[in-house]
């Protein structure tokens, strides 16, 4: 008999296609209410689970008690109970490094809009008011040669390392569990403390995963010690930022702005203060959001799945999981 999978992510029809050659799959291209209690009831005798954002804990994992893998299709697994899984002898998966490049670019292209106050700038052209040269007050910041600290330098940290090196001649600080030989070579990055690289950095950019240890890693204090005229971009998980520190110090001019591509609540609410100051740019958690890449992270999702199903060791187990110390 076939393992059945459930897929509860819009999944491009190859990605489908690849599961179906081995494996039953139940298809629900997104869980909205209507479709829930179906999802729940599928779930009872499920084997795997593909797609991405779900919490997957012990009360949805009872509902499933034949489950033996869980993908993701995205690097972060914030959204998984690890030790939920591994008490059920439940291996998880991820999808790293595909989306780095693709990451690297929204994140640095929103440091350079945040910067530049391109969207600020833009709505001023098309409302009309650009009626003259521009004077100081529209002025911003320079992004090349200056001074940029990376808070967790892994995949998505080191690509934006490469073109922060490389492509505009930064001095690269970073910030992290364990130092990195190979960025600190090849881009010339220096390892230092939270506090000094908060103090020294121009733009101080936040790329670690959502964990227990970075939950509220920016708050009140770490804002006070960043410069005034320094710039912060989140490009992590909203809730690596106390998002009322932020606001505060944005308030009070401790530092010139903000890029954010993810909030503490997604969908933000249109009430966020963040979303009416200027100095802040804000998109929709995009960082990864191109075809090409969505399709490589589900792509390598299904990979890990069918894999795991086969009784082989899938590609991306994550860290946590059985079998992975
Ligand atoms: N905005 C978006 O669309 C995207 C967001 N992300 C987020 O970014 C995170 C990082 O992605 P990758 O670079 O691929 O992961 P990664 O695992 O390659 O790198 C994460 C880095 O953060 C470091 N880190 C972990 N805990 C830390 C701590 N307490 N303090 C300082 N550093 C710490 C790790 O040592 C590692 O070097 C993901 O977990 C996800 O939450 C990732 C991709 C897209
Ligand atoms: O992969 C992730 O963790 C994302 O946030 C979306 O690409």
């Amino acid at each position: 008999m076939k393992s059945k999978v459930i897929v509860y992510k819009k999944m491009d029809e190859k990605v489908l296609e690849f599961i179906r050659e081995t494996c039953e799959v139940i298809y629900f291209e997104k869980l909205h209410s209507d479709v829930y209690p179906i999802f729940l009831e599928e779930l009872k005798d499920a084997d795997a689970l593909l797609g991405s954002g779900l919490k997957v804990d012990g009360d949805l994992l009872d509902r499933a008690p034949h489950l033996k893998i869980v993908c993701n299709t995205s690097v972060g697994y914030d959204n998984l109970d690890m030790s939920e899984l591994s008490k059920r002898n439940i291996i998880a998966t991820n999808t790293p490094d595909v989306l780095n490049d693709t990451v690297a670019d929204t994140i640095f292209g929103l440091l350079l809009a945040t910067a530049r106050r391109m969207p600020e700038l833009d709505q001023f052209v098309k409302n009309g008011e650009w009626k003259e040269t521009l004077k100081e007050e529209h002025f911003g910041v320079d992004v090349h040669h200056k001074t940029l600290g990376i808070i967790g330098m892994g995949g998505v940290g080191s690509a934006i390392a490469k073109r922060a090196r490389f492509g505009f001649d930064m001095d690269i600080l970073y910030h992290g569990r364990s130092r990195k030989e190979e960025e600190e070579q090849t881009y010339n990055a220096t390892y230092c403390s939270l506090e000094e690289l908060l103090q020294k950095s121009d733009f101080v950019c936040l790329m670690t995963p959502l964990t227990p240890q970075t939950e509220g890693l920016m708050g009140k204090r770490e804002f006070e010690l960043m410069k005034q005229s320094a710039i912060f971009i989140n490009g992590s998980r909203g809730k690596t930022v106390d998002e009322e520190a932020l606001i505060n110090a944005l308030r009070a001019e401790e530092i010139l702005g903000a890029g954010l591509d993810v909030f503490a609540q997604e969908p933000v609410s249109p009430a966020n203060p963040l979303l009416s100051m200027k100095n802040v740019v804000t998109l929709p958690h995009i960082g990864s959001a191109t075809a090409e890449t969505r399709l490589k992270m589900a792509m390598l999702g299904a990979e890990n799945l069918v894999a795991g199903l086969k009784g082989e060791t899938p590609p991306n187990l994550i860290k946590g999981s059985i079998g992975v110390k």
